[in-house]
């Protein structure tokens, strides 16, 4: 800095530099004036057109989805408002949007301060999704690389009660701090352009004073030797202002959910390496680590801190791809019958078994039979490409996961290699299926290395992130959205059943401690959807990038799909070993999501067993479980027209306590079937026994 400083002390050179800066720019008329009122066409000369909630305006039809009038409503219900209020705000003039671009400051805060953030209270939340989603479907797709906007929708999304997106948008525009300041990323041209666009537009006087700050050395920014390549203004704006706002709100946002490691690790990084003196920031990690919850891991080095946050698992409000199940249910049941003949889907009612939803009873689907099913008879069975398996070595089918032919056995010669990559398949139709519905977008692509061979601890999650994977590559090859997906459609992902607008608690967008199970910085939604920086954030956009897919353009896979995706995998994902005994310590191997097999609902007493190989199979049970409270059953003579297909997800010979601790994953509550409501009612009595004893 003082080497810095001593060479503009010469005060001719630094004004000398500095309007060569300011001379190697156009500037307009916009330069002169105040940026209120200045609209992002002024430069990006696009359509000044605004789509109404609709879909249309003036004649006009977009392309972009909006928000569906249904979702509106239900928004809206609470405030006895009408879907014609976000009418009239997305055809007002969205400057106030472009004025907020313009206009966004970085300013240190003093420890405890007030965040400039304002906090939205109940009545501004459909105002608020609503400009959410104009800027998702509006200004991200136009200006892809510019960090502003994306700050922007971070900030809206912490508001609105989403620190998740907040921390997803806030790592994306941190990427692209970064494209701007390194003129070898891949990103650079454009990422300095529209930044330069942008800073265009700001008042001169203001960008002047900018850079005087940047001469004469008081900035409290670290100093950094420009260089020779690099466009010097946009690069003081980024370090100024926008790197310190995308730290801020990742930093913010990760911990907000829970998120302890990556939360600390940035605003660490944003105050000690980066040498932002934000005294905010450093509350942010000073607080939670004389938090008592903390403690036990500060003897610990941040790399072992735990990082498992959890999150809201909800249709978002504009999210238009989930379809009307019960609407759809012919179709579905076509699906059905491909598989399973004697099968069909039926809504049914079910015990609500989270208080995040408004009744007790949910309506969901069950499968039922059709005609009557004999005792042994296979019903069901079922192939899909929704696989994942992280092994490194193993030799697996990388299509369905059954085990490859050994050398010599007889089908080893059905075995088929992908000439391209060399990956194995167990035969030719795996193959097929595997081109026609992946394999073309990973074919090549070195993604070995991600989600494999990772500690027991982690399998589960790194099976999660593998079926993420292989979603995100058959969006790819078929040239769908992920959520369009047959395999991924109609599966219920677990979503809460409560209208947001009308649980909302204000979230909190300034820094406070965070207490476990923090539900007010979700806007009062409980969370029940894992969460992780690695996870949902990191390992999404580097699959992304192995694939050749432009992680700022590509929309398809932001992080509210990802979320949705990891919902619907959790919960309806079957898993096993692959092979080997003596493999249990090291966590599930492999995994796959079978969308009509995940159809059928739990019971501790069910009338089908399972077994999947390279097809998944239910069998009716020969004998049924047998159970203190279970009276009069007939065992062993089938399935009758009519009744219901009942799973396990659970190993149903456990004593009822440890059975409901495995189901509790995949039913998001604890298990209410016949039996367990006997067996824990006969538990209860027995401990008043022993209590009175
Ligand atoms: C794998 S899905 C089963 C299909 C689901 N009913 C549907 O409509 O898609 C699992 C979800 O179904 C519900 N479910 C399944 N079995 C249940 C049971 N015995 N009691 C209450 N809910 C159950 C829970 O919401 C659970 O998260």
């Amino acid at each position: 800095m003082e080497a810095y400083q001593k060479s503009v002390q010469d005060v001719d050179t630094a004004l000398a530099r500095l309007n060569a800066t300011l001379g190697s720019y156009k500037l307009g008329a916009n330069n002169a004036r105040s940026s209120r009122g200045c609209s992002p066409e002024a430069t990006f000369s696009a359509s000044k057109k605004v789509p109404a909630a609709s879909g249309e305006a003036s004649g006009t039809r977009f392309a972009t989805p909006v928000l569906p009038h249904e979702r509106l409503e239900q928004l809206l219900k609470p405030f006895g408002s009408t879907t014609e209020t976000l009418v009239e705000l997305e055809q007002e003039d969205n400057s106030s949007i472009w004025k907020e671009v313009l206009e966004l400051r970085y300013t240190p805060l003093e420890r405890g301060e007030v965040s400039p953030l304002r906090a939205i209270q109940k009545g501004d939340l459909p105002e608020w999704l609503s400009y959410i989603h104009y800027i998702q479907n509006k200004y991200i797709p136009k200006y892809p690389y510019l960090v502003t906007i994306r700050l922007l929708l971070s900030r809206r999304y912490l508001q609105a009660g989403y620190p998740d997106l907040a921390a997803g948008e806030a790592y994306r525009a941190l990427l692209l701090c970064d494209a701007v300041q390194d003129a070898s990323d891949e990103y650079h041209e454009q990422a300095s352009s529209q930044l330069r666009n942008v800073i265009q537009q700001i008042p001169l006087v203001q960008r002047i004073s900018m850079l005087k700050g940047e001469l004469v050395g008081d900035t409290g920014a670290p100093y950094r030797e420009p260089d020779d390549d690099m466009d010097v203004e946009v690069d003081v704006w980024v370090r100024e202002q926008y790197q310190p706002w995308a730290y801020r709100l990742l930093a913010l946002g990760l911990l907000r959910c829970g998120c302890q490691k990556s939360g600390h690790f940035f605003a660490r990084q944003a105050v000690t390496d980066k040498g932002y003196e934000d005294r905010w920031l450093e509350q942010c990690f000073a607080d939670e680590q004389t938090d008592e919850t903390i403690a036990k891991y500060h003897k610990e080095p941040l790399k072992d801190w735990p990082d498992k946050g959890y999150v809201r698992r909800e249709i978002y409000p504009w999210n238009n791809w989930e379809p009307d199940r019960l609407g759809d249910l012919s179709a579905l049941n076509e699906q059905m019958a491909e598989v399973a003949p004697k099968l069909e889907l039926r809504a049914v009612e079910l015990p609500a078994l989270t208080n995040a939803v408004s009744s007790n009873i949910v309506t969901q689907l069950g499968v039922f039979a059709k005609e009557d099913i004999k005792a042994g008879e296979v019903v069901l069975d079922e192939n899909t490409m929704l696989t994942a398996n992280n092994k490194l070595q193993d030799a697996l089918c990388d299509a369905c996961n059954a085990d490859l032919p050994t050398i010599g056995s007889e089908n080893f010669l059905q075995a088929v290699e992908c000439p391209e990559c060399q990956v194995v398949f167990c035969s030719q139709e795996c193959f097929e299926r595997a081109e026609q519905s992946y394999h073309q977008a990973v074919c090549g692509a070195d993604l070995d290395a991600l989600s494999r061979d990772v500690p027991p601890a982690k399998a589960a999650d790194a099976l999660y992130a593998l079926l993420l994977l292989r979603a995100m590559a058959m969006a790819e090859t078929q040239d769908c959205h992920p959520l369009e997906l047959n395999e991924v459609k109609y599966i219920w992902g677990d979503f809460h059943g409560l209208t947001p607008t009308e649980r909302f608690q204000p979230p909190a967008c300034h820094w406070e401690k965070r207490e476990p199970n923090d539900i007010v910085s979700h806007g009062g939604i409980p969370q029940t959807l894992p969460f992780s920086f690695e996870h949902n954030i990191k390992l999404p956009l580097q699959m992304l990038e192995k694939m050749d897919i432009n992680i700022f353009t590509e929309q398809k896979y932001d992080l509210w799909v990802i979320n949705t995706l990891y919902a619907k995998f959790r919960g309806t994902a079957s898993a096993r070993l692959s092979g080997l005994g003596g493999r249990a310590i090291r966590g599930p191997e492999v995994t796959a999501v079978h969308p009509m097999w995940c159809l059928a609902n739990h019971s501790c007493d069910p009338n089908v067993r399972w077994e999947w190989g390279g097809s998944i199979k239910f069998w009716a049970r020969q004998e049924r479980i047998g159970w203190r409270g279970k009276e009069g059953q007939a065992t062993g003579d089938g399935i009758k027209k009519g009744e219901e297909i009942l799973n396990h997800y659970c190993d149903v010979d456990l004593p009822v306590k440890e059975r409901r601790e495995w189901a509790r994953g995949s039913l998001g509550g604890d298990c209410m079937c016949e039996r367990c409501v006997f067996e824990a009612g006969e538990g209860e009595q027995g401990f008043e026994a022993e209590a009175k004893q």
